[in-house]
């Protein structure tokens, strides 16, 4: 039975093709199906189709009774447009995609949800579709109202190892849990995280997308959602250059000396600790890291490639800047994977953690000692 204290967080199951639906079930049972349950006092609604949950949970042996059992998972039951075969796209099914999106985002602009939470759907099969789509992240912005939104990828370097034990226990209902995704050790200086001042868009429209208005914004959404979701009393942001050794005094590139300095000297006059820019090629290094909390990289493949070589599997992604809590995995839809439950649940499994703690916060701010990841 919930009552008001309790959480209530919307999981989207994605692509239906791919390991979302199977990945929800596996981090449910992780999280549900263990004595003592992880997130006690957190209820779930997951979004998707009743009979492709059933199906994909017998294939990667989990009891979904079992599951709806415990009370406290909800189906919102969206019919598929389609049948779907694992691991092949079709088009049919990306409004289906969307209306898993579409319901969650109303329930949270509606405060029915507390947060909401992505497993990954396949960008290019909503475009097939005939439907403009780059993201998430950008149509997130798009249904909130929202002008401007920051994506953000963060994760612990060293949470690898805890991963690989949990992909041979997941399935299990077994009362033992060996993963437990707060890693309430970890404080925030040790969490590497990278935020893009550009998303999804093709490299060569990257430069001109880049305005000094745009990056103060995105520096103030980082600045303020650091302090307030992740604890951290006065975030250091280090700011990579755009071009080859920081643009080389101007030599190659402008955009340092005309957009990003000019953004940074704005920014500090309000008190943002953003420094840089600094070349990108040798900021990724512990000298530099350690003092931070948060890199700024110019582009997705930038930043997250090196996050990514560190944390992949066990990473979350995180919708700063929105009027709604939204978290995700730092994985895309494994299509090589789907069907055959040997995905890893753990980037998902930390994914649900993040909004938990972040929605948290939100309700107790006092009880505000930071995000682990
Ligand atoms: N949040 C989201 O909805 C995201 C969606 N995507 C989309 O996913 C689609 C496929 O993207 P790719 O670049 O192929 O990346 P991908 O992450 O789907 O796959 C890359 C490699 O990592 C493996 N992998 C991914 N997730 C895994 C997991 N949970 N456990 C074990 N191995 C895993 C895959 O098997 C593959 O070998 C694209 O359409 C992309 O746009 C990508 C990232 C995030
Ligand atoms: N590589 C990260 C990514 O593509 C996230 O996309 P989305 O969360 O905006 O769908």
């Amino acid at each position: 039975m919930h009552t008001d204290a309790a959480l209530k967080i919307a999981i989207t199951t994605g692509e239906p093709a791919g390991v979302g639906p199977e990945l929800t079930l596996l981090a449910l049972a992780h999280a549900l199906l263990v004595e003592p349950p992880i997130w006690p006092d957190v209820y779930f609604t997951v979004l998707g189709d009743s009979p492709l949950l059933e199906m994909r949970a017998k294939v990667v042996g989990v009891d979904w009774l079992a599951l709806l059992a415990t009370g406290r998972i909800a189906l919102r039951h969206e019919a598929l447009s389609a049948p779907v075969t694992a691991g092949q796209l079709n088009a049919a099914n990306s409004r289906y995609v969307l209306a898993l999106l579409d319901v969650a985002i109303a329930g949270a602009l509606a405060k029915s949800f507390d947060a909401i939470v992505t497993a990954p759907l396949q960008k290019s099969v909503i475009n097939e579709a005939g439907i403009p789509f780059t993201g998430h992240t950008e149509y997130l912005a798009v249904r909130t109202g929202t002008e401007q939104v920051v994506m953000m990828l963060a994760g612990q370097p060293n949470a690898r190892a805890e991963s690989a034990a949990l992909t041979t226990s997941i399935t299990s209902t077994s009362t033992q849990h060996r993963y437990h995704p707060f890693k309430s050790s970890c404080r925030p200086g040790q969490a590497f995280r990278v935020a893009l001042a550009t998303t999804h868009l093709p490299l060569k429209e990257v430069a001109a997308a880049l305005t000094t208005d745009k990056l103060i914004s995105t520096l103030r959404i980082m600045d303020a959602h650091l302090r307030r979701d992740f604890g951290i009393k006065k975030p250091r942001i280090l700011v990579t250059g755009l071009n080859p050794h920081a643009g080389e005094q101007g030599h190659l590139g402008r955009e340092e000396i005309e957009i990003i300095i000019p953004a940074l000297e704005y920014v500090q006059g309000l008190g943002i600790d953003a420094r840089g820019p600094y070349p990108a090629d040798t900021l990724f290094q512990p000298r530099y890291l350690d003092q931070a909390d948060c890199v700024l990289a110019m582009y997705h493949d930038q930043g997250l490639p090196v996050l990514k070589y560190a944390t992949f599997g066990t990473g979350i992604n995180v919708t700063l800047g929105l009027p709604i809590i939204r978290t995700s995995v730092d994985h895309g839809t494994a299509l090589d994977l789907a069907g055959t439950g040997r995905a890893d649940p753990a980037s998902l499994l930390e994914a649900i953690d993040a909004a938990v703690t972040m929605a948290r916060y939100r309700r107790f701010p006092e009880s505000n000692l930071g995000i682990s990841v």
